[in-house]
């Protein structure tokens, strides 16, 4: 999609088939990309294993984690296909950003000196064609000391973390959304996620894209964590970046939906969402 700022295009269920292609029977895990997701300090573990098991369920071919040794075992008891690797002293094993196709930077990250060490890692140090996406305290963090991000990063912000990034009230975010969205690219060059109900999508020098799908039944810990793994494993698949928030947000929502629709919204918890993840993922087979 082209064309001026101010244009705002409306995604719907449909929309998913336009980037979600079935595979090449041939293919191998290496086709489907290899995301690195790099979070979870003490007390926030959860945050990166449903960011991790997101990106499995939306395609990802390979998915390693870097997190606080405390996190590790429970990972893998519940998703051992995940590829985890302790971080004690703030740094990243130079071999996992080396091999990463996209780094998922943020969730559960905190912002003391392990979380802020391994952010600064990934700036200064990822293969200038790796994507990265940045949620929650990578925003944070990159609110405090704003720096460049490589071309087509991703930034995932709620409201509040909007206002952060900004230097604004979340208040204000919430009476503009658009106007905060335009910010937001203009500012840190980068693809923007603003999230909350009627999620917006943008680019510099594109129009917008809006999500009407979602329910207030998703606003629960954890729901955002999972949207960032299903950008990231996008992301891995090929999906320019623009294309791979856009679509990861409408099958995050249309996900959120469907498992509201199975049990109500009330209740509903962000590992609801990753059965519907993988069916939604699969237009062509639930046509
Ligand atoms: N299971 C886990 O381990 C979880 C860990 N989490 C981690 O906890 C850390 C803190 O994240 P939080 O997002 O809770 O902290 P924040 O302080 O960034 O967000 C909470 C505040 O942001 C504002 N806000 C959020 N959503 C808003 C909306 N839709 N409209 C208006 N204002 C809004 C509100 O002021 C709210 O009190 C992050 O590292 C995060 O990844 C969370 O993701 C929750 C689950
Ligand atoms: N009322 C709502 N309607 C639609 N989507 C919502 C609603 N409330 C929350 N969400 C979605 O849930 C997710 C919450 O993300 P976030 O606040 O980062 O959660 P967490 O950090 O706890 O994982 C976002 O994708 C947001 O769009
Ligand atoms: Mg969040």
């Amino acid at each position: 999609m082209t064309g001026a700022p101010h244009e705002l295009e409306d995604l719907r269920e449909d929309d998913l088939a336009r980037w979600l292609r079935p595979r090449a029977r041939d293919s191998h895990k290496g086709d489907h990309g290899r995301v690195l997701c790099i979070g979870g300090d003490s007390g926030h573990g959860g945050a990166i294993m449903l960011a991790a098991e997101a990106a499995l369920r939306c395609g990802a071919g390979l998915v390693d984690v870097a997190t606080h040794v405390l996190h590790v075992p429970a990972l893998l008891a519940r998703r051992p296909e995940v590829m985890a690797q302790a971080v004690d002293d703030g740094r990243v094993p130079a071999a996992l950003l080396a091999s990463a196709d996209v780094i998922l930077c943020g969730p559960g990250l905190g912002q003391g000196d392990w979380g802020a060490a391994m952010f600064a890692q990934v700036l200064d140090d990822a293969r200038p064609d790796t994507r990265l996406v940045l949620d929650a305290d990578a925003l944070n963090l990159l609110a405090r000391r704003p720096r460049a991000l490589p071309a087509d990063s991703i930034l995932t912000p709620h409201p509040g973390e909007a206002a952060r990034l900004l230097g604004i009230e979340a208040s204000e975010v919430q009476r503009d959304r658009a106007g905060a969205l335009q910010g937001l690219c203009a500012r840190y060059a980068a693809v923007v996620v603003l999230k909350g109900a009627g999620t917006l999508v943008g680019a510099t020098g594109r129009g917008a894209r809006r999500i009407s799908a979602g329910n207030p039944g998703m606003a629960v810990g954890g729901m955002g964590d999972v949207l960032a793994g299903t950008i990231a494993g996008l992301c891995a698949q090929g999906l320019e970046a623009a294309d791979a928030a856009a679509c990861g947000a409408l099958l995050h929502a249309c996900a959120g939906d469907a498992a509201a629709g199975e049990g109500g919204e009330r209740g509903l918890l962000p590992a609801d969402l990753m059965p519907w993840l993988r069916r939604l993922a699969n237009p062509q087979a639930t046509a």
